[in-house]
């Protein structure tokens, strides 16, 4: 929801070794799209391990205003009566994504081909980001989208009464506006092609496939080649959330940098396509261990053992980038307890998430005592090693959680306490994480 609460400055101190078993709350991403694309089935879905974080309860209130029954049950469990492709009915009031880039996004992808109009608009955060990245290529169907300048919320989209199925070789490596392309293609006769050169996360293919829609992903020299076959009619699945990968980076690298920890972090989603941190954290030296692989609703998992390591800086692989995309944040706090110097290239696009996090990072390490270098496009930290950030700074977190978290986990190092001026945005997408770390003994003071 739009309105942002109170801010709620939070401080944390240098904290004993952290143990314990770390069970993080459900995929964010998938959450999503289980309950769109459980909106667009006929019948009904059943969702266990939903998070539920404002992000994905503001998708929820969504699928209900366009005509979903969207029902909990218990803790993380969800039931979705959908409408059916091309069954949405119009919503009467503007619709509110909050903080949410994937919300407001798809759910333009998923109404922009059926007759109708409906108005989005979000938080102060998600009404600077830009939204031509997804209006443009829904014009190719049809579709049109009135907004402020620069394409920005509030926007009010205008579905295609005959939609034409679209080509569309995606410019930004970007899940949100891939997903917005095939969510536009499943009411579009034909069929819908996006094409991403770098692999991006793969939950809308997985999706789209476990929902019985006739999807293809050819590998060719310029990149996937996803091919969907627009109007099926969606069957309705039982979905079991994994445990989110992004949200277990936080007290898997504060396990890292706090000295003599050890940590179990059960059932976190290894998908390809969302583990670039682990492969990182590996490379610059983490002691990690990756724990009875298996499958879980239709994605691989493994449960991690992390303990306290002397860590090393790297230079990470620009092409990596679209499957660490939301951990820079909480990597530069761990290069800053590296040794040597940690170099990220190819990472422009953190400068449009909730906030310019390659700002927000880089400001708040200098002010904590790290020397940071930036451009456009890069973040490079020099390491202080294990336990050698000063600290002693209150850090701006611009209405983002992974800020809010990466400084925090920061402050559990560092040689004086580290506060953020606000920490209400952990609860978009993980709200039990103050409780979950203090658990594991870190020291969290609210104020
Ligand atoms: O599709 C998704 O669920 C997401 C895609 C990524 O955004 P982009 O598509 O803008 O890279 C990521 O940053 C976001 O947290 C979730
Ligand atoms: C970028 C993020 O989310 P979104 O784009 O959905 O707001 C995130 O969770 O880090």
């Amino acid at each position: 929801m739009s309105a942002h609460g109170a801010a709620q400055m939070m401080t944390a101190t240098k904290s004993g070794p952290l143990t314990g078993r770390a069970e993080v709350p459900g995929d964010k991403s998938i959450s999503h799209r289980a309950l769109i694309f459980g909106a667009m089935a006929v019948g009904e879905t059943r969702i266990t391990g939903l998070l539920e974080g404002q992000d994905v309860l503001d998708t929820a209130s969504a699928m209900r205003a366009f005509g979903a029954v969207v029902v909990q049950h218990g803790p993380g469990a969800w039931s979705v009566h959908g409408v059916g492709v091309g069954g949405f009915r119009e919503p009467d009031a503007v619709i509110d994504c909050g903080n949410s880039g994937t919300g407001v996004r798809l759910i333009m992808g998923c109404m922009a081909t059926t007759a109708m109009t409906a108005t989005f608009t979000g938080d102060a955060s998600l009404r600077k980001r830009p939204m031509g990245r997804v209006t443009d290529p829904l014009s190719l169907f049809g579709t049109q989208a009135f907004g402020r300048k620069g394409g920005r919320l509030p926007m009010t989209v205008v579905g295609a009464a005959n939609p034409v199925p679209v080509r569309y070789a995606l410019p930004v490596a970007s899940a949100q506006v891939k997903s917005a392309v095939l969510l536009a293609g499943l009411n579009a006769p034909g069929q819908t092609v996006v094409i991403e050169r770098e692999p991006t996360r793969d939950h809308s293919e997985r999706m789209l496939l476990g929902f019985g829609a006739e999807l293809t992903v050819e590998r060719t020299a310029e990149g996937n080649v996803i091919t969907l076959t627009g109007q099926p009619e969606l069957r309705p699945q039982v979905v079991a959330v994994p445990r989110d990968p992004s949200s277990a980076a936080f007290p898997v690298c504060a396990a890292l940098i706090v000295e003599g920890s050890d940590i179990f972090v059960p059932g976190v989603s290894q998908n390809l396509t969302r583990n670039g941190i682990y492969l990182t954290l590996v490379e610059m030296g983490a002691d990690i261990t990756f724990e009875n692989p298996r499958q879980e609703g239709g994605e691989p998992v493994a449960d991690l053992r992390v303990r306290f390591s002397d860590l090393r800086g790297i230079e990470v692989p620009p092409e990596r980038a679209p499957s660490m995309i939301d951990e820079y944040p909480i990597l530069s706090v761990v290069a800053a307890n590296a040794m040597g110097k940690t170099v990220m290239r190819g990472v422009k696009e953190l400068r449009v998430k909730e906030s310019d996090r390659i700002d927000a990072m880089a400001r708040g390490l200098e002010a904590c005592g790290v020397v940071v270098e930036e451009d456009e496009d890069t973040l490079i930290v020099h390491g202080r090693g294990p336990g050698g950030v000063p600290g002693g700074a209150t850090c701006a977190t611009h209405i983002d959680h992974r800020i809010a978290m990466s400084f925090l986990v920061a402050g559990m190092a560092s040689q004086r306490p580290i506060s953020v001026d606000d920490a209400s945005p952990i609860a978009t997408s993980f709200p039990l994480f103050e409780g979950l770390m203090m658990g594991l003994g870190a020291k969290l003071t609210k104020g």
